[in-house]
């Protein structure tokens, strides 16, 4: 390790810092044969101060489900009444009252089980802290059963642990996130689970559990893993009691021959390191609990994976993709999204804010199709350019297929710029486009704000290699914006084959040329509104030759892009040529 850090500059270090805390789940949960017993408890004590010589705020942190207390037979009964009489020096953090999984149950009864669960401890004369909680088998926590953090939200839970984010991957690889405002840690188990309670069922036997602890798995984990929450069972503490066995010599290990250092902190504390330590994991990256068995186990029933679009019209904007999406919404084999309140036809989930809302407000903007071809999509042109979208569609949706447009990108500026003057922004009515485009950096943020958001999507090879790097050329249909206005009956035809709906619709009957309007408009339901297809002046000539050079390198490497996955060049491309 330390070689490591010297080699690389630091760039592969870690700090020395191991954050500990090893929970004991499940505590009263064991059926009979295998519950602690009176002496099972006090060794549970005398462990806890053997650790807390070498790391002095180590506190074992019990988590119980009252409905399952005296459930043994007489000595295992005295068990459960010692370790309560001994609760005062561990602490008690909430679960289930009857170990339920909250996936299975709505808001009121679970709701009910945890404030069970809260009455008991009071009852017992059990303090409990009342900012870290658990759930059996990660039930809820993720993927995430929104009645779930809406009673810890209020009820003040502030964190939790699992590793079954974003999979039940080797420790290594699981990761945290925060979702509305608790903050999920990932978990580690020390592979102790409620079945291995004796040396001999430890996979390899006890020689195998010795390698783990000096120098294998467990001395790893150790070695590579600064915040550390250890997910162990109560009957790991009895029968052999691995668990007491595998801490007392991994810390004696880790302490004797490592520089690092043993620390316990409160959960909230703890968590609230980790994420300034791990700032890009705040937002989860969410995927379909119907993709993976370990998540469709906890996903209930009666909730669906597959309310989720089939084909996505990604942008970017001011390229036609209104025209295209009424079009399609002529089709009746094509359900597109639900309207959004805030912003109209576009859903926009996978930009930050509504991404948060997680992927029940997703499903829920979906209307239900009434027929089993029917297949869903939705447009929202500005995840063209977002950095963060490719991957956290790719995350969810990785089979989705993905519409872009792409019209030549000074006409695409231009059309936006008319769009802010349309909408009143006060940047476009005091600034000329060409003031806005050729805003220097040193110029006022908002005016290279707007500037950015002007350009940046005309940057069409940056953003299609970022789509290319999650997702098949197979998956991607680029459409040539001028196709669109001049042909979208072929435009139409080729997206319908592509997306494999069938093609029930002829739409050279329902679209015809509108020569006012200067486009092509539904027969029936006519041209777009006002604000779509705008007649304005012809973009300046000085505003032309500057973007015809800021756009030249982007443009020509474009073409190499386009070159590189066989696809032909939209026709204002043809015309560019190196110089
Ligand atoms: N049939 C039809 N009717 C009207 N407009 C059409 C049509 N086909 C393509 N276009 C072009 O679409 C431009 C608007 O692009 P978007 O719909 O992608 O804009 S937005 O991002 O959704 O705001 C719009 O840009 P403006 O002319 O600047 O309004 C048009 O150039």
């Amino acid at each position: 390790m330390d070689a490591m850090t010297y080699l690389s500059n630091g760039r592969l270090g870690l700090p020395l810092d191991r954050l500990l805390q090893i929970d004991i789940d499940d505590m009263f949960v064991g059926h009979t044969g295998i519950r602690t017993l009176v002496s099972d408890a006090e060794e549970m004590l005398n462990s806890q101060n053997r650790i807390r010589t070498l790391i002095p705020n180590f506190r074992y942190f019990l988590g119980f489900s009252g409905g399952m207390y005296m459930n043994g037979t007489e000595a295992e009964k005295a068990g459960d009444k010692r370790i309560v009489e001994l609760g005062k020096d561990f602490v008690w953090f909430n679960h289930m009252f009857r170990h339920e999984q909250p996936h299975a149950m709505n808001y009121t009864s679970l709701k009910a089980s945890i404030q069970k669960n809260v009455q008991f401890a009071a009852t017992h004369g059990m303090e409990v802290i009342r900012e870290y909680m658990v759930t059996p088998h990660h039930s809820g926590i993720y993927p995430v059963i929104e009645s779930l953090y809406d009673y810890w939200t209020e009820s003040k839970v502030l964190c939790t642990s699992t590793d079954m984010y974003p999979r039940n991957l080797p420790q290594w690889a699981r990761r945290g996130f925060i979702h509305r405002g608790i903050m999920v840690v990932p978990r580690q188990t020390c592979r102790l689970f409620t079945r291995t309670i004796k040396y001999e069922n430890y996979p390899g036997g006890k020689a195998e559990l010795d390698r783990s602890i000096f120098g294998g798995y467990l001395f790893k984990v150790f070695l590579t893993t600064p915040f550390m929450i250890f997910m162990t069972h109560m009957s790991n503490y009895a029968n052999d009691r691995l668990a007491i066995y595998a801490f007392d010599n991994v810390l004696q290990f880790v302490s004797n021959w490592t520089n690092l250092r043993l620390l316990a902190l409160p959960p909230v504390e703890m968590a609230r390191r980790y994420f300034q330590m791990y700032t890009q994991e705040i937002n989860a990256v969410w995927t379909n609990p119907c993709d993976y068995d370990k998540h469709r186990e906890i996903w209930p029933m009666s909730k669906s994976c597959t309310k989720l679009p089939s084909f996505i019209i990604v942008g970017p904007q001011k390229t036609g993709t209104t025209a295209l999406l009424r079009f399609l919404q002529a089709h009746p084999m094509l359900l597109g999204s639900k309207p959004d309140p805030v912003h109209f036809e576009e859903i926009q989930f996978f930009l930050t804010k509504n991404y948060q809302n997680g992927l029940d407000w997703y499903q829920d903007h979906f209307p239900k199709p009434s027929h089993p071809r029917q297949i869903l999509f939705e447009k929202s042109a500005n995840y063209f350019d977002n950095e963060l979208t490719p991957k956290r569609m790719y995350a969810l949706l990785p089979q989705v297929k993905i519409v872009i447009l792409l019209c030549e990108p000074a006409k695409r500026a231009y059309s936006w710029y008319h769009n802010m003057l349309f909408h009143n922004d006060t940047v476009a009515m005091n600034y000329t486009f060409f003031e806005i485009v050729s805003a220097p950096d040193s110029s006022p943020k908002f005016l290279k704000d707007v500037r950015n958001r002007c350009l940046r999507p005309g940057m069409y090879a940056v953003h299609l290699s970022r789509w290319l790097q999650y997702f098949p050329k197979e998956q991607i249909l680029l459409i040539d914006s001028d196709r669109l206005d001049n042909d979208p009956v072929t435009v139409l035809r080729d997206l319908q084959m592509f997306v494999d709906v069938e093609p029930v619709i002829d739409y050279s009957t329902i679209l015809e040329f509108n020569v006012d309007k200067g486009y092509f408009c539904l027969k029936e339901s006519g041209c777009l509104s006002s604000n779509k297809g705008r007649k304005y002046a012809p973009m300046d000539p000085v505003s032309r030759s500057f973007l015809t050079s800021y756009y030249r390198d982007h443009n020509l490497n474009l073409k190499t892009l386009l070159n590189n996955i066989g696809h032909p060049f939209p026709t204002w491309l043809e015309k560019i040529e190196e110089s």
